[in-house]
């Protein structure tokens, strides 16, 4: 994927990974690599000139509707509740603003469940600036999953936050994986965010990026907090820690 036409910017180039269903898995390299920009070509944001892009058998060659997205900066809508926040994405598309206009009490219904499921029941009404930072991420969770997406894609999306706050996420996240079956692709920085979610982790090399390295936790689940104090979890982050300095000084 090149930026910018063909004298532009290669960002990522002979990057191949495969995600199986129901697989969560986490994405780490250096800063710059092309982490967002995988992120955007499987989503279908960008297509790319050479090269395919598959998700649940089908090639992408538009946005990709089975997915839900999360990112760093919550983006919510300053003049709506949290809770029509949360509705937005059915209201953009098409399949799903029929079935809301037709359905809405079922569909509040949902929200005010997922609200509940991310620890924020009862805030359906504030505007997202009567939030926190953590509850805005937290509602921002509750809006990738509201169409039920086969497909969640979180970039970054526990980055601003205090480290209390981030564990308590990860568990919302870790607990909404196993109840939900939902296939995960996390985009992350925290190496002990990956090695605690991810089932298998993909290290990317400097930038133009590709997959260096494809490392499998072992770990079962569920994973408690505790396991973050366990030298052979530590073990992991260490070495992986290894593999992206090495990447960046090849850079
Ligand atoms: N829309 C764009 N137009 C031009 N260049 C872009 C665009 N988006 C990203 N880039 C460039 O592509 C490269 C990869 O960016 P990308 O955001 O994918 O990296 P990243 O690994 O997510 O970075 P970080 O870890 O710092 O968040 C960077 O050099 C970036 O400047």
């Amino acid at each position: 994927m090149r930026y910018g036409g063909p004298e532009g910017l290669l960002a990522v180039e002979g990057l191949t990974l495969e995600v199986a269903t129901g697989e969560f898995a986490a994405v780490v390299g250096p800063s710059g690599c092309g982490k967002s920009t995988l992120m955007k070509l499987v989503t279908g944001l960008y297509i790319p000139q050479k090269g395919n892009v598959t998700v649940a058998d089908e090639p992408v060659t538009k946005p990709v509707n089975i997915v839900g997205m999360a990112f760093q900066n919550p983006t919510m809508l300053p003049w709506r509740t949290t809770l029509d926040n949360i509705l937005l994405p059915l209201e953009v598309v098409d399949r799903h603003r029929h079935r809301l206009r037709r359905n809405k009490a079922e569909y509040v219904e949902k929200a005010e469940k997922l609200l509940e499921t991310v620890g924020l029941k009862g805030f359906g009404q504030k505007f997202p600036w009567q939030l926190s930072g953590g509850m805005q991420q937290r509602a921002n969770l509750c809006r990738a999953l509201i169409h039920e997406p086969d497909l969640l894609m979180l970039d970054e999306p526990f980055g601003a936050l205090d480290s209390f706050t981030r564990e308590e996420l990860w568990c919302v996240i870790r607990d909404l994986h196993a109840a939900q079956g939902v296939t995960i692709v996390l985009v992350t920085h925290d190496l002990r965010e990956a090695v605690f979610l991810a089932d298998r982790i993909f290290v990317m090399s400097a930038r133009p990026g590709r997959i260096i390295k494809n490392q499998t936790v072992p770990f079962a689940r569920p994973r408690d907090l505790e396991i973050l104090y366990q030298s052979d979890f530590n073990d992991i982050v260490h070495e992986l820690r290894g593999n992206i300095a090495d990447a960046r000084k090849a850079a």
